[in-house]
């Protein structure tokens, strides 16, 4: 029966996600209406649930009048059928219903719904461009997907039950009491109408406390977030007294949102308290006089005694449930304005894959600042023929690695087009794009995974061998044959812990380098690629990269220019023009930027030979 209704809603639909609507209605509802015949449902099942409570204290005061007029002798022949009905009702039917209302709500929503949000909101949020993840922190956008995707099931169902509760219990009230007495339904109308007008005094304002206790919260795990992350400078500059403090004002002021939602608590219960006992009295009083004048019977005044005690336990929880349901409508705004947001980047519908039967790169008048306006690429223009192996070269912020980035289409150009064999890479799907290129970077984060799915993700398919090929040509050999993890995992099968922090520098850059060799993708880009790596270790490398570099495109940065000198052509960036170009000796032998860029690597002086139109071999091994 269990896994019946567990079954009724899929929490990993197939469909591709698209961009959730703009509104907050529109985005509840998109989530909601997969499922929607189970809201109704649920709706109809709670309606019928309140409706059967309210009418057992019909019944109650029906019983009591049947006590004072049935005689005892014919009590049961005379109401026996009617004592069964209810029994049915009370011991059959009503458990029977709330556990059809109990399956729909917790076996079949309450885990599949939001599993449902947070499968296809994961998926759309993948498809952002990197840009969206160097704005957001990783933490805050899964937090968001995390709490959003609860703070819907929540609203969806607080909002059906709470109203519609509400709404059918206490209209039941108000006809039962009047059915008596309309005089009877007077002290309940006017305890409605003041409990009304006290929600609307109070929740606003809980409602606003919550929104500036979640920003202080916000405030405060951010503080205490940044300093774990970042514990290492903190250490460095022996600040950890100062870093407690710094939290401690924002704990303080967390504490504070939390003084004042106290004291609207302790408000509100005493005024709800206070309205509980008035409508006691108030029904008691007119029950009493109704009875003494012989208006209404005393199994009615037992029925609305009975129904005011109800209601008594049942506003405070009211209270709460509004409240909870104004609190995770503001997650929900608050997770919508991250999560909503529409993918920068995006595939054309008609985007065929991109093929690349030469290898050709070409940046075509590319314009390109980060949004900025001005300051980073302009008019950029640099063909890379089918094969070649070019360097780029120049200072620090020249735009070196924003050529590559625009390469990858991490972000796209401003103006201009990159064409590759022909294809503006804005034509073809991204992943196709770069399914075909080769990357190492120099800041190599690995994922919380083990070696071997690490290297891996450069060709899942891979088998075996070429895995270890690829891993003994990278010279990663040795350290993963020690490589052991708190587990006991050893070898391949190690887990490289969060970002790969378990591993140097060098070890992580030698999985990529492993990765993009199984990868084995026609274009190649070098981002800084050997830069963690040692001299003796970067030229055992070296010789693998060089021989992985063959029949392929390739574009590679570094500062170190000892490890680029001897490509094909080394093009040098200033300020995002290009102002040199040429072979290694060239460039040396023309006495420009490149040139003292290399005079200062070497110590100030060209090294012997550097001059000569070698191919910079004897250069390479002078800066060495
Ligand atoms: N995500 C970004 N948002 C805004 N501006 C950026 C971004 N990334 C880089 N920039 C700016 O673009 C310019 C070029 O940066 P880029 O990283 O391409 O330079 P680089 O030549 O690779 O430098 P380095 O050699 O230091 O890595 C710099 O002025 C930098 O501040």
């Amino acid at each position: 029966m269990f896994s019946k209704f567990e079954k009724l809603v899929e929490p990993f639909p197939d469909e591709e996600p698209v961009a959730p609507p703009r509104t907050l209605f529109g985005f509840i509802w998109y989530f909601a209406r997969p499922v929607w015949p189970l809201l109704v449902a649920m709706a109809a099942l709670t309606a019928l649930i309140s409706v059967i409570e309210v009418s057992l204290f019909g019944f109650l005061g029906n019983v009591v009048d049947w006590f004072g007029d049935t005689p005892k002798e014919t009590f049961l022949s005379e109401r026996g059928w009617q004592l069964a009905i209810m029994g049915f009702i009370i011991l059959i039917a009503l458990p029977g219903i709330q556990l059809i209302d109990g399956l729909v709500n917790f076996q079949a929503i309450f885990g599949n719904f939001p599993m449902r949000f947070r499968y296809t909101m994961h998926r759309w949020l993948l498809g952002h461009s990197l840009s969206f993840f160097q704005d957001e922190f990783a933490g805050r956008v899964s937090q968001k997907l995390m709490q959003t995707a609860l703070a819907v099931r929540e609203t969806v169902i607080k909002a059906i039950d709470v109203f519609l509760y509400v709404a059918v219990y206490f209209t039941g009230v108000l006809v039962l009491a009047a059915s008596s007495d309309w005089k009877l339904a007077l002290p309940f109308l006017g305890w409605l109408i003041l409990y009304a007008a006290m929600l609307r005094w109070f929740i606003p304002r809980l409602d606003r406390v919550a929104e500036r206790q979640a920003d202080a919260r916000a405030e405060m795990t951010g503080r205490i977030v940044d300093a774990y992350s970042n514990v290492q400078t903190v250490k460095l500059f022996a600040h950890t007294r100062r870093e407690g403090d710094y939290a401690r004002s924002s704990m303080s002021g967390f504490l504070h949102t939390v003084y004042g939602q106290a004291r609207l608590i302790t408000l509100f219960v005493v005024c709800l308290q206070t309205l509980n006992s008035l409508l006691l009295f108030a029904v008691a009083a007119a029950g009493i006089g109704l009875w003494v004048n012989d208006l209404v019977t005393i199994g009615a005044i037992a029925a609305s005694v009975g129904l005011v005690l109800r209601i008594h336990g049942m506003s405070q929880w009211i209270m709460w449930e509004i409240s909870a349901l104004f609190e995770n409508i503001g997650t929900i705004r608050d997770g919508m304005a991250t999560l909503q947001l529409p993918h920068a980047i995006t595939d054309k519908p008609e985007a065929k894959p991109l093929l690349v039967p030469r290898g050709e790169i070409r940046f075509e008048k590319v314009s390109f600042h980060y949004g900025k306006g001005d300051g980073v690429l302009r008019d950029f223009d640099l063909t890379i023929r089918q094969g070649e192996k070019v360097g780029l070269v120049g200072r620090s912020g020249a735009g070196k690695s924003t050529i590559l980035n625009l390469l990858m289409r991490f972000h796209d150009v401003e103006a201009g087009r990159i064409l590759i064999d022909g294809t503006d890479i804005r034509d073809v799907p991204q992943e196709s794009l770069r399914e075909k290129i080769g990357m190492v970077t120099q800041d190599t984060s690995l994922l919380h995974r083990s070696i071997r799915e690490n290297v891996l993700y450069g060709r899942p398919d891979a088998g075996e061998a070429a895995l270890e090929r690829a891993i003994a040509r990278a010279e990663a050999s040795d350290f993963i044959e020690d490589l052991r993890d708190r587990d006991g995992r050893t070898g391949l099968d190690a887990e490289v812990g969060e970002r790969g922090v378990k591993l140097s520098g060098g070890q992580r850059q030698r999985i990529a380098i492993a990765r993009v060799m199984l990868k084995d993708a026609p274009l190649l880009l070098l981002d800084e690629a050997t830069s963690a790596l040692d001299s003796e270790v970067e030229a055992a490398i070296a010789e693998n990269l060089y021989r992985l570099m063959e029949g392929k495109t390739v574009i590679a940065v570094a500062h170190r220019l000892s490890t680029i000198a001897a490509l094909d052509r080394l093009v040098v960036l200033d300020k995002g023009a290009i102002v040199e170009e040429g072979t290694h000796a060239d460039l040396v032998a023309r006495g420009g930027l490149y040139a003292s860029l290399w005079a200062r690597q070497v110590g100030g002086f060209l090294p012997a030979g550097a001059n000569d139109d070698d191919d910079g071999a004897s250069a390479i091994r002078a800066a060495e």
